[in-house]
């Protein structure tokens, strides 16, 4: 497909070489009905677009994520440029960035360069559009995500039952990266490096929720709402960036559960936030492969449950604190993991609520922790288990990289 430069792109129809081969493809596995309605979206009708990217939906859930065919995935793409075409041509700029990023977080690679394209444009378009009254409205200083006169000491009052055996994790400045590969990435040794981010954009950009509304507050994002993923409460919703900011806002005030952006590719989504971040000389000290960049970005309160991930791991932290308490990797035995396959990296215990009858084991053992501030980058090694809880309204970025040639 073209890339997108100018507005002329809004009315071109999307048919190059590279689409009709998928549209060809789809109809080798039986999608005629899709194609038929592809080729009228293509030429800006709305309903066939809709009707398209339903029947490629239906593909997509017509069993488990792993044996949908590719090929649908970027069928579900075509249709979703489709559609937002149509609206950005009416001026339906949230209806069409919507549909954008949905192409983007369930659809195939073959489109997304002009999914990447086109976002660009409508992003463009629909700022340009935008009475900016809520900023008007609103003080600078009620925008701030994190007030920088917080008293975070009461929040210290949630933190899970401390032990004698706690150790905190040792802050580094100046940490070379020779030092970081011999004191603690071959040892395998958590760290918190203290001035590792002080060059990113993002550090001063992210506490600005006008900033964040205006480059973001547009985009479809998949949030977490419950306490958390082991809570049969919890579920996964599709907001837009504002919303969950206004979110964010309301938590303490309300009752509700807190809203967790977590564990979500955003920076492949939204392209200036990924301008904003850098990766850390650090996850190439010891050679290696970047495996993901996840946001995980909430109000206070967010818990993440004690589990360990199979990769060395940076979790940087660019705005509010989080504490975080590790297990050593070779502790699996005593933390009592789910025997479920899918769940067989997460622990059993709550340690919001330790039941020490049901697990006894937990009571004597040793752990490390730490309060993440702002501007830390905490090392976790692979396996090592953690348990995460945010203390404020915390922005927080994890580089996960692993050794050449593992899995
Ligand atoms: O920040 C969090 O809530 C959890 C982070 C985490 O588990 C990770 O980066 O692997
Ligand atoms: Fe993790």
């Amino acid at each position: 497909m073209s890339t997108a430069n100018s507005d002329n792109h809004l009315q071109t129809p999307i048919l190059d070489s590279e689409s009709a081969q998928l549209l060809q493809a789809v109809s080798q596995h039986g999608g005629y009905a899709y194609v038929s309605m592809a080729a009228r979206a293509a030429a800006g009708d709305l309903r066939a677009a809709e009707a398209a990217r339903e029947m490629a939906w239906e593909q997509l859930h017509s069993g488990p994520w792993h044996s949908v065919l590719p090929v649908w995935r970027d069928a579900y793409s075509m249709a979703c440029l489709h559609v937002a075409k149509v609206h950005a041509i009416d001026g339906e700029f949230s209806d069409a960035l919507r549909a954008l990023d949905m192409g983007l977080i369930m659809g195939g690679p073959l489109l997304k360069p002009d999914l990447h394209s086109l976002i660009a444009i409508v992003s463009a378009k629909a700022r340009a559009a935008r009475v900016s009254e809520k900023q008007q409205q609103c003080p600078k200083s009620d925008r701030r995500l994190v007030p920088d006169d917080l008293d975070s000491t009461e929040l210290l009052g949630v933190l899970p039952t401390k032990s004698l055996s706690c150790k905190m994790v040792l802050k580094r400045s100046g940490l070379s990266l020779e030092g970081f590969l011999r004191e603690y990435l071959l040892p395998g040794y958590p760290v918190i490096i203290s001035d590792g981010m002080g060059h990113w954009p993002a550090r001063t950009k992210w506490n600005d929720m006008d900033y964040l509304t205006t480059v973001a507050g547009d985009r479809t994002v998949p949030v977490e709402v419950g306490k958390n993923y082991l809570y049969p409460e919890w579920k996964q919703e599709l907001i837009t960036f504002s919303q969950f900011l206004e979110r964010i806002k309301a938590t303490g005030s309300s009752s509700a559960a807190p809203t967790y952006l977590a564990q979500h590719p955003l920076f492949d989504q939204i392209n200036e936030l990924r301008d904003d971040i850098c990766i850390p000389d650090y996850c190439f000290a010891g050679g290696g492969d970047l495996r993901s960049l996840n946001a995980w970005f909430g109000p206070a309160g967010t818990v993440t449950p004690l589990h360990h991930d199979p990769h060395h791991n940076v979790l940087a932290q660019v705005v509010g604190k989080k504490y975080i308490r590790l297990y050593l990797a070779s502790l699996s035995e005593e933390l009592y993991p789910y025997t479920e396959t899918m769940l067989c990296n997460s622990s059993q215990v709550d340690l919001d609520n330790l039941d020490e009858k049901e697990f006894p084991k937990m009571r004597d053992l040793e752990f490390l922790d730490c309060i993440l501030e702002e501007g830390d980058m905490l090392y976790i090694p692979p396996k090592w288990w953690h348990y995460v809880r945010s203390l404020t309204t915390s922005l927080s970025v994890s580089f996960w990289w692993s050794e050449y040639g593992s899995s």
